[in-house]
């Protein structure tokens, strides 16, 4: 395993421009292969969590190559069609944006598939979307345990368009559904439970529009969308990441200014909100079409924040404690368990590292670094590129060192080399 070492930083400044959302990347592959015609998706992401998109997309029987930059998909224009004899096994890494998708597109697909993908992934829940697929009339079986991945999928056509969800473990449950429903014949999607991460739940309607669905709605309560085919839209354009953007805006915040081209201010993802976390902050940000800048906050100022909405984005708060005039609280985060790594203890466990004073429970963490230590730290990351990203912000307190950097491939494998660009 490499060990990335980071000299201590004291500023950032210039530009980047950001790789494609992983959230949109991820849902417009999916969106094409099953649309009608040819869909050709630019600034898509390229990283594992797509890449395990496409080659499972592949094995199912769609074309997809590269013009240039552009990842062109011809849409076969249904859910997909395989045949039953032979079982489809599909590798799906960590990706919840390819596995629970995927287990909802399949089981109304025809064939035989296994959806599987690496040790973490087997402990990510799926019971609430694979039961609800099941009262369905779908056939999902769990190879390993209940609830669980490993799951064998064979496919066959719903017996009634209305399913209840719980909503309260993740939002790609939802999404998943959604995706789905227009292809078997239209599905009224009821939410038990708190939903939670609302805004990939908005995201995910917002595409599934712009490849033709009708949805109606009732809040977060009651999603029902129309029977129907998607149609391409022809080109589509993924937006730059703006939960990778967060790393580099708060180190702005932190120590600088920054431009972050790919992004703007009709950005679709919930966590472009973290800007205005960022104001609250003290930061000082401009907003513009396609770029937004921030600038260095005169006194960053602690923060106690419910981030439920931006369960990712969130992470980045953690470490700017570090520079902040008071504590950084944040609540409503108990996904944050159930993500690559159980994300609470780990952050627990490599902030208590530079001294400072960590309290945490099922669903909040709490950091006042009024006092810490001044020690040269190695971070571990627990194979969780947002461990990577969000503990690089301590450079700028210290020297530090970072175990297995190249976890940041999941969903943005050049960080490090932006991070250097940038950071001084
Ligand atoms: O739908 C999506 O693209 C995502 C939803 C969120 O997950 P949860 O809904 O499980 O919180 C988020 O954490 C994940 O990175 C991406
Ligand atoms: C939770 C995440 O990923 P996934 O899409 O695998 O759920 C994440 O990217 O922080």
């Amino acid at each position: 395993m490499e060990t990335l070492h980071l000299n201590k930083k004291s500023k950032i400044s210039g530009s980047i421009t950001l790789p494609g959302s992983k959230s949109l990347s991820n849902r417009a592959l999916l969106l094409s292969a099953v649309a009608k015609g040819t869909t050709r998706l630019h600034n898509l992401l390229r990283s594992d969590d797509t890449a395990r998109m496409i080659d499972a997309l592949k094995a199912l029987g769609v074309k997809l190559y590269e013009d240039g930059d552009v990842m062109v998909v011809e849409g076969i224009g249904s859910a997909f069609k395989c045949s039953a004899e032979k079982r489809i096994v599909l590798d799906l890494g960590n990706a919840g944006t390819a596995m629970r998708p995927l287990c909802a597109m399949l089981s109304i697909s025809e064939g035989c598939f296994e959806l599987t993908g690496e040790v973490r992934m087997m402990e990510r829940p799926i019971g609430p979307l694979s039961e609800s697929l099941k009262t369905l009339g779908l056939s999902i079986e769990y190879l390993n345990n209940p609830g669980f991945p490993p799951l064998l999928i064979r496919g066959g056509m719903v017996n009634t368009h209305e399913v209840h969800v719980d909503g309260s473990t993740s939002s790609q449950f939802i999404s998943a559904l959604l995706m789905s429903a227009p292809l078997c014949g239209g599905l009224t999607i009821k939410v038990d439970g708190d939903l939670i991460s609302k805004p990939y739940v908005d995201l995910t309607i917002a595409l599934i529009e712009k490849f033709g669905a009708k949805v109606t709605r009732q809040g977060y309560r009651s999603f029902t969308v129309a029977a129907g085919d998607y149609v391409s839209p022809s080109d589509y354009l993924v937006e730059g990441d703006a939960s990778g953007a967060t790393y580099f805006c708060a180190a702005a915040a932190i120590a600088g200014e920054i431009t972050v081209n790919g992004i703007g201010e009709e950005s679709t993802q919930g966590d472009i909100n973290f800007l205005k976390v960022l104001e609250k902050m003290g930061a000082r940000v401009e907003r513009f079409k396609s770029c937004v800048k921030v600038y260095k906050a005169p006194e960053l100022l602690g923060i106690d924040i419910d981030m439920n909405n931006m369960p990712d984005a969130a992470m980045t708060l953690v470490p700017m404690a570090l520079y902040t005039k008071g504590k950084v609280r944040i609540t409503n985060i108990a996904s944050w368990r159930v993500k690559e790594t159980d994300r609470i203890a780990a952050m627990v466990k490599e902030m208590s590292k530079l001294g400072v004073n960590v309290n945490s429970g099922e669903d909040f963490i709490e950091i006042d670094a009024s006092v810490r230590n001044h020690d040269e730290v190695t971070f571990d990351t627990y194979n969780d590129h947002r461990m990577a990203m969000s503990m690089s912000l301590a450079a700028f307190d210290r020297d530090i060192n970072i175990n297995d950097p190249e976890c940041t491939k999941k969903t943005f494998p050049d960080y490090f080399g932006l991070f250097s660009k940038v950071c001084e």
